[in-house]
């Protein structure tokens, strides 16, 4: 394998899907999938994007990789992880597509904050020429990309970057990947001496519905914010018995000072500075917690937002659980707010059953309200839609196994996609 080379064919099938499809995504996915069944999907699926994609072969396993693993640094170790798991998935002639390795240090610091500047000077000189090198080349694929696909969104926005920017950018968007990494780095952490994650309590409820999770003019920034989605959706294939309906991933995105994140004459970028998506999302984790008997682990971090419409036909029948694993991060609780009226489409009923044998609850809530619920007790799923469509958030609330044990402040809380340093938001 080399590195540093696109295959140019298969880039001209690419479009802004380039992106959306890295596989940072499907490695989140995998990661956070819900079943053997899911996951095994989810392979197939990385497999025949792979034949698709093309991508940036940025081989980091065989240098900075080495160096990462040496300087104890997690991520690391995570990235061989997802990388032994990416080649085991591809077709063997397909060349490495990671296009995004996301730089998560131990502290979750992003590239550029004190805490990367730190780290950064505490590496040996070797490593930091590795990662600068690592940087300029990768920058040097960003404008070859450029070249292919003049018109995307994506590489507009690329390209205007400076180098010393790339990291930074890639850590932004590329956070579902980033969440996966530092969930996992911490998990590796943890499960050298921690306990099984503590059950829920039996006693408490399965699951629990909320109202009114957003205000009135935040709910009109949402539908604001889904039409423009919704103009630039690109439909998911089937996983027949599974799942079809066309998903998007909304990231967590904050600018430090709060201003917008790219300037220049582009219109803004909807999906730039999240925050204000997030907080009521996140104040409805913490709600369902309490309602559920307040089960959250201490240290917990939330994942990135997937909306989901369901046209006529679509559907999400597959019944699953959120979380099977835990061995690793977890989700701990799913959260699934309902953007459409029940009068806004037919069927599409929101299934929910403790457990395998458990007895069935359909649900068609309210618009703007929320089902929050034990990601690894309760099986759900979305029959199909018959009429209409099913607009639909989700989210989860993740934590690690030693975080459920863990000492820590009386209240639990729910940081945005960070543990570690400051967990505590
Ligand atoms: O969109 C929904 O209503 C549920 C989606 C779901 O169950 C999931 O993403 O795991
Ligand atoms: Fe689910």
């Amino acid at each position: 394998m080399k590195e540093g080379v696109i295959s140019r064919p298969s880039l001209g099938q690419a479009t802004d899907e380039y992106e959306r499809f890295a596989v940072g995504s499907l490695l989140a996915l995998r990661q956070y999938c819900s079943s053997p069944a899911a996951a095994a999907a989810i392979e197939r699926e990385g497999a025949m994007r792979g034949g698709q994609y093309d991508v940036v072969v940025w081989d980091l396993e065989r240098e900075l990789l080495e160096e990462l693993t040496d300087a104890r640094l997690l991520s690391g170790v995570v990235v061989a992880a997802q990388i032994r798991w990416l080649r085991s998935a591809l077709p063997a002639e397909t060349s490495l597509l990671l296009l995004d390795v996301p730089p998560v240090w131990e502290d979750g610091s992003p590239t550029h904050s004190p805490g990367w500047q730190r780290t950064l000077a505490a590496f040996p000189a070797s490593l930091r020429r590795g990662l600068e090198q690592r940087v300029a080349c990768a920058s040097v694929e960003v404008g070859r990309v450029a070249e292919e696909l003049p018109n995307t969104a994506f590489v507009r926005r690329a390209a205007a970057l400076r180098e010393g920017d790339l990291l930074e950018w890639v850590h932004t968007t590329r956070r579902a990947a980033a969440e996966t990494a530092a969930a996992v780095v911490h998990a590796y952490a943890d499960a050298r001496a921690s306990p099984v994650p503590k059950a829920a309590r039996p006693e408490a409820p399965p699951w629990a519905l909320l109202d009114g999770v957003f205000t009135p003019s935040e709910l009109a920034r949402v539908i604001a914010l889904c039409e423009q989605l919704d103009r630039s959706a690109v439909r998911d294939p089937e996983i027949a018995g599974f799942k079809l309906a066309t998903t998007t991933v909304v990231h967590y995105s904050v600018s430090a000072d709060g201003a917008p994140s790219f300037a220049g004459d582009e219109p803004p970028d909807p999906l730039l500075d999240t925050g204000w998506l997030f907080r009521p999302l996140v104040a409805a984790l913490r709600r369902g917690d309490a309602a559920l008997g307040g089960a959250l682990p201490q240290r917990a971090f939330c994942t990135s937002v997937q909306y989901n419409r369901y046209h006529r036909g679509d559907h999400f029948e597959h019944f699953h659980v959120d979380e099977v694993e835990c061995e690793t991060a977890y989700k701990s609780l799913s959260l699934v707010l309902f953007l459409s009226r029940p009068d806004e489409y037919g069927g599409g009923e929101f299934e929910l059953r403790r457990g395998e044998g458990g007895q069935v609850t359909a649900l068609r809530p309210d618009a703007n309200s929320a089902a929050v619920f034990c990601a690894r007790e309760v099986f759900h799923r979305v029959r199909r839609v018959t009429r209409g469509a099913r607009r639909t958030l989700v989210l989860w609330a993740c934590a690690t196994r030693a975080s459920a044990v863990c000492d820590g402040p009386a209240e639990p809380c729910v940081a945005f996609g960070r543990i570690g340093a400051s967990p505590f938001l």
